[in-house]
């Protein structure tokens, strides 16, 4: 029994990534990532058919191509910046203690969650998505519930499910467009480009392409930007559904027919770079758009372990660390 107020303990959650940028390593990442009922929403018997017999016979290997390429000395940037997110946290000094861990892959929820109950009376669950998603923030809170099945003394748990509204994050990622056109001059247009999900979730009601709507409307507002001025997009499509509209890349091949030809792309959804910005958005999208006649492209980093990033997910955690213990 302790008095005053409890120990509070933080989980940050990322996506999670492949242990090497091997065919092997990214097969098993992506076995664990798709047979998620979360992320893939068709029926079972037969979605393993074509996860076995389609999607994990072609897919490893072209990944961990595309995942060499952005490989670092500290493993994948993922791993690395959620990891350096982490030790802006937990030098902030006043948890009980801060782990990060990955949904799919290592870290694991369940091995950093018995971590963090030896130190902490209450833990706090932050994923790393600024936006929900039934397939993101909501497989993250199954994992959690499928850990704490196991556990006789289960600790407060609180789950923090979005914060696409905390003032503290959109002017994070205000500041640091401000400063990229302070040291590079501005752009035609500014194209916020968001993680895609197939167009059934939203139908179905999932709130993520509100959310991802209403932070790009607030960041253009924090920028004073005028409606011409900024544009949505979503990226990353898997499979052949359809999802959200429009497509990234169906924006971007057509900007430069529209005669703009200089575009800045930044990514609000991602707290982290990640293969889908470092390679798809940096590099692949790049190509797109400057062989349809682009002349300037440039794609504005993820917030990563910026000090303005870590100060605002702090002040989501504040209101957990005045309960009472
Ligand atoms: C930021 C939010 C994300 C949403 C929403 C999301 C939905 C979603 N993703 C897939 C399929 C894939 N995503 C992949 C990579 C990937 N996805 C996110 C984030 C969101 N996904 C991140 C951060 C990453 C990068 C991981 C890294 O290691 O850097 C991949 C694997 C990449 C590849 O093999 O090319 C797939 C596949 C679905 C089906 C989905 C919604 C239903
Ligand atoms: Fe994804
Ligand atoms: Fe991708």
């Amino acid at each position: 029994m302790n008095s005053g107020t409890a120990r509070l303990g933080v989980l940050l959650v990322n996506l999670g990534t492949p242990d090497a940028p091997t065919p092997k390593a990214v097969r098993r990442y992506l076995r664990e990532f798709l047979s998620d009922p979360r992320v893939v929403e068709i029926p079972r018997a037969l979605w393993w058919l074509i996860l076995n017999l389609i999607v994990l016979r072609i897919r490893p290997r072209r990944s961990a191509h595309a995942y060499r390429t952005i490989w670092t000395d500290r493993g994948s940037p993922l791993l690395a910046h959620t990891e350096d997110l982490r030790d802006l946290l937990a030098a902030d000094g006043r948890f009980a203690g801060v782990e990060f861990a990955m949904r799919y892959g290592n870290p694991s929820i369940r091995s950093k969650l018995e971590a963090l109950k030896r130190q902490a009376e209450t833990i706090v669950i932050l994923p790393l998505y600024p936006q929900y998603s039934a397939a993101t923030t909501g497989s993250v809170f199954d994992a959690v519930c499928d850990t704490a099945k196991s556990w006789r003394h289960v600790p407060g748990l609180h789950f923090i499910s979005d914060y696409y509204r905390a003032p503290a994050y959109l002017e994070a990622v205000a500041s640091s467009i401000r400063s990229f056109w302070q040291a590079h001059g501005r752009p035609d247009r500014l194209l916020f480009s968001f993680h895609g999900l197939p167009k059934r979730c939203v139908d179905r009601g999932d709130p993520y392409a509100g959310q991802c709507q209403h932070t790009a409307r607030e960041i253009a507002a924090l920028l004073g930007l005028n409606d011409e001025e900024w544009l949505l997009a979503y990226q990353s499509r898997f499979g052949r559904a359809e999802w959200l509209k429009p497509y990234c890349i169906d924006t971007l091949r057509e900007l430069p027919v529209q005669g703009i030809r200089r575009v800045d792309v930044v990514c609000p959804g991602f707290a982290v770079d990640c293969l889908e910005t470092l390679e798809e958005i940096a590099v692949t999208n790049r190509g797109e758009f400057l062989g349809a006649g682009g002349e300037c492209y440039r794609y504005i980093p993820a917030l990563n372990a910026r000090p303005e990033h870590a100060k605002a997910l702090i002040g989501l955690l504040e209101p957990y660390l005045a309960l009472p213990g």
